[in-house]
């Protein structure tokens, strides 16, 4: 199926690499032209926006570090500028720096905080009032997780800010839907990126984590363009706001 996305203009955060490289380019094959946001990744970054023009559409990659709140501007008012608007935007930029609870460095903490939650907060309101602003509505789409729902001993720092990302969606649904924009939080299972690169490196630990998933593998970023190209599209999913929709396999509800 193509052409969902004819004539939209998206915005993907943390899109040189996994799951919004994937996203960015989906998005382009079904019509979009799209921006994506980077920080330090330029050369995946440029070959995520290489992709994208060989599929006829327009893309442009602009640098900022979603920590700082006044990247989400610059990145919105870019994409403006090479796009023409905002229709459909994607909060997907994160990292999950795995480390033990007791000993946990503030630094660490506080930068998990701050690219997840803090940047979450910026991008969003920016995509926001650029959407209010044009007046034709508008799919804005979190990348939460399943880290949403349960725990994880090495992940005590991240997990609330995956719970804080629904939460977000939640309540900009209901403070966005009088503007016609539709917030939705898509949430993961475990998807093989460079984020779980190490932690899977174990293979007891990647095997044990296959075997909890009733479709017996774990993600590719593509699983996750086809679940976004749903939200993004007001044809397929134009009455469906505040919801979240796990993309896991099946992972969380094999309990045993
Ligand atoms: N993989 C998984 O199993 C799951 C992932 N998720 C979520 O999906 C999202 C994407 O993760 P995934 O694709 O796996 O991770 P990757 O590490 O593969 O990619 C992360 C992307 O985010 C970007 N990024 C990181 N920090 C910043 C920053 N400060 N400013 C701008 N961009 C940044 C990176 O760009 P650059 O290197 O250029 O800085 C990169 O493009 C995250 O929010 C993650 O929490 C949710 C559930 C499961
Ligand atoms: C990084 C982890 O492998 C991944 O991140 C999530 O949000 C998932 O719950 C997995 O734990």
């Amino acid at each position: 199926m193509t052409g969902l996305l004819e004539g939209k203009r998206v915005c993907v955060t943390g899109a040189s690499a996994g799951i919004g490289r994937a996203v960015a380019i989906g998005c382009a094959r079904h019509g979009a032209d799209v921006a994506v946001n980077f920080g330090s990744d330029r050369q995946g970054a440029d070959s995520a926006v290489a992709e994208i023009e060989a599929l006829g559409r327009k893309g442009v990659a602009i640098q900022g570090d979603v920590a700082e709140p006044e990247s989400a501007t610059r990145f919105i008012d870019g994409a403006v500028a090479e796009l023409g608007g905002v229709d459909i935007f994607v909060n997907n930029a994160g990292i999950c720096p795995f480390h033990s609870f007791l000993d946990m460095p503030t630094e660490v903490f506080e930068r998990t905080m701050r690219v997840n939650m803090h940047g979450a907060y910026f991008m969003v309101q920016a995509a926001a009032n650029q959407m209010v602003k044009q007046g034709d509505g508008g799919s804005i789409i979190a990348m939460s997780s399943i880290s949403a729902l349960v725990g994880g001993e090495f992940q005590t720092h991240y997990t609330p800010t995956k719970a804080g990302v629904l939460s977000l969606m939640q309540s900009t649904a209901v403070a966005l839907g009088k503007h016609g924009i539709r917030c939705n939080a898509l949430l993961p299972g475990t998807i093989l990126t460079d984020i779980n690169k190490d932690d899977l490196a174990d293979g007891e630990k990647r095997e044990y984590m296959e075997r909890r998933v009733p479709l017996g593998r774990l993600g590719r970023p593509e699983d996750m363009v086809g679940p976004t190209v749903f939200l993004a599209s007001d044809e397929l999913a134009g009455y469906v706001t505040g919801a979240a929709l796990l993309v896991d396999g099946g992972m969380f509800v094999n309990l045993q």
